[in-house]
C-alpha cells in the first residue's frame, strides 16, 4: 500500500532532522512494527524490511537509543535486496518507556512519535481512579497530549458521578466516556485524530483496546493485516501491534495489555499530577514537614477542611516513595555502569545524601497514614 510520507506523520521537525543527515543515500521512513530487532518500516511508497547494522545491534547502554515503533529513520537500500539498512535515528518529538517486567531498573521503549496517549480504563467492576492516577503519572512526560478515555460506559448508570470524580484526579487532561460498540460516542475521539497524527492507546488488558481499535481501523482491515502479520514470516504473533493507517486519516496504535504499569524513576510526572499537593508542601510553616499533624502544616489544614481527600494524599504519598525506590534502583545501577566503563571507582556520597533528602521531605509514616480516615 502506498502511503504519503505526511499520511504517515512526516512533518517539518522531521524534515529538518532528516536533512541534517546530510546523506544521498537514504530515504526517511518510519518504523511500524518491531519484531526482535527486525523493523517493518513504511518509505511512503513501500513496506519493508529494515535492519542495524551489525555492530549496533549490542552494546547500547539503554534501549530507548534503539528504533521503536513510530520512529523515523534514515534508511538505506540494501544492494541486491529489499531490505533496508538503519543509518540514522531521527530525534523523536514524544516517547513512551516503561520498565521491564521482572528487571528491576531496564527501560523497554514502547512507541515513539505519537501526538496523543489514550489512557484507556474500562467502566466495569474493575474500575478505580487510582489505576487512572498511576497511568497520568507514569506517561505524563512522554511530552505527547494525554487523554484519559473510559470505555465500557454503556455499562454503568451512574455515569455523571464517576466522569466527575475522574476529572478530579485528571485535573486539566481531558476526560472522555465512550462505547467501543456505540459509534456515536467515539466521535469526541476525532479531534485528536486527522491526516499526520498518529494516537497510541495504553491500557490494562480486557478495558477494550482491541475493541477500540476494531471500532476505529474498521474490523476487516484489522483482520486482514493480521493474518497477513501472521503468514509474513510464517510466525505466529500473539500480542498484536502495528502502526496502522486510519480511514479517516492518522495513524493507531494498540499498545499490550500491561498488568500493572510501574513508575520508572527517571521523568515520572508524580509531582505534575499530584502538583496541588507539592504546592501545599511548599506553604507547610516548618520546611522540615513531616505532614503528621505538626503545627501549621498545610496538608493537614487541607485535609482537615476538606480542601484535599485523604484518598488522594495517601496515592500521591504511594505513588512517590515508589518513584523514590525505582531513582534508586537507577542511580545504583547507572553507578555500576559507569564504573565498569570508566573502570575508577565512583564516589557514592552526593547520590546517597541526594536521596536521603528526598526521603527525608516524604517521611509521612505508614502508621500515620493509616490511621487517617478517607
Ligand atoms: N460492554 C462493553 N464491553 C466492551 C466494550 N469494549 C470492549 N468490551 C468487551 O471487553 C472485553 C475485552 O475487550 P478487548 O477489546 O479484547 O480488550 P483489550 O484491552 O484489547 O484487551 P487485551 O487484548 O488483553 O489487551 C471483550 O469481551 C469486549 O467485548 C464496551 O464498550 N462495552
Ligand atoms: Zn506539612
Amino acid at each position: 500500500m502506498s502511503l504519503s510520507l505526511e499520511e504517515l506523520g512526516w512533518s517539518e521537525e522531521f524534515e529538518r532532522h532528516f536533512a541534517a543527515v546530510n546523506d544521498t543515500t537514504v530515504v526517511p521512513a518510519r518504523v511500524i512494527r518491531e519484531n526482535r530487532g527486525e523493523y517493518i518500516i513504511h518509505t511512503g511508497k513501500e513496506r519493508a524490511v529494515a535492519r542495524l547494522p551489525g555492530v549496533e545491534r549490542i552494546g547500547k547502554s539503554d534501549s530507548s537509543e534503539y528504533p521503536t515503533v513510530g520512529d523515523w529513520l534514515a534508511v538505506e537500500k540494501v544492494p541486491l535486496s529489499d531490505d533496508y539498512l538503519i543509518r540514522e535515528l531521527l530525534p523523536r518529538k514524544s516517547l513512551f518507556e516503561r520498565k521491564v517486567v521482572g528487571e528491576a531498573t531496564r527501560h523497554q521503549s514502547i512507541v515513539a512519535n505519537f501526538d496523543s496517549l489514550f489512557l484507556v480504563t474500562g467502566l466495569d467492576a474493575d474500575f478505580n481512579t487510582s489505576r487512572i492516577q498511576r497511568y497520568l503519572s507514569v506517561a505524563w512526560n512522554s511530552r505527547a497530549q494525554l487523554v484519559v478515555i473510559l470505555n465500557k460506559a454503556d455499562l454503568i448508570e451512574e455515569l455523571d458521578e464517576v466522569l466527575a470524580a475522574v476529572k478530579e484526579v485528571a485535573k486539566d487532561v481531558p476526560v472522555h466516556a465512550v462505547s467501543a460498540f456505540d459509534p456515536a460516542s467515539l466521535e469526541c475521539l476525532k479531534q485528536y485524530l486527522g491526516t499526520g497524527r498518529t494516537v497510541a492507546l495504553l491500557g490494562s488488558s480486557g478495558v477494550g483496546k482491541s475493541s477500540l481499535t476494531n471500532a476505529f481501523i474498521g474490523e476487516d482491515r484489522l483482520l486482514t493485516q493480521q493474518n497477513r502479520a501472521a503468514d509474513g514470516k510464517g510466525r505466529h504473533t500473539t500480542t498484536w501491534r502495528e502502526l496502522s493507517p486510519l480511514p479517516g486519516g492518522g495513524m493507531l496504535i494498540d499498545l499490550p495489555g500491561m498488568r500493572e504499569l510501574q513508575l520508572t524513576g527517571e521523568g515520572d510526572g508524580v509531582d505534575k499530577t499530584f502538583s496541588d499537593i507539592e504546592e501545599l508542601m511548599t506553604q507547610c510553616k516548618f520546611r522540615n514537614c513531616r505532614h503528621e499533624g505538626e503545627p501549621g502544616c498545610a496538608i493537614d489544614k487541607a485535609i482537615e477542611s476538606g480542601d484535599l481527600a485523604v484518598s488522594r494524599y495517601k496515592q500521591y504519598v504511594k505513588l512517590r516513595n515508589e518513584q523514590i525506590v525505582a531513582q534508586e534502583r537507577r542511580e545504583a545501577r547507572d553507578k555500576i555502569i559507569a564504573g565498569r566503563r570508566r573502570k575508577i571507582a565512583v564516589k557514592e556520597g552526593p547520590v546517597k545524601k541526594k536521596i536521603a533528602k528526598k526521603r527525608k521531605q516524604l517521611n509521612t509514616s505508614r502508621s500515620y497514614l493509616e490511621n487517617l480516615d478517607d
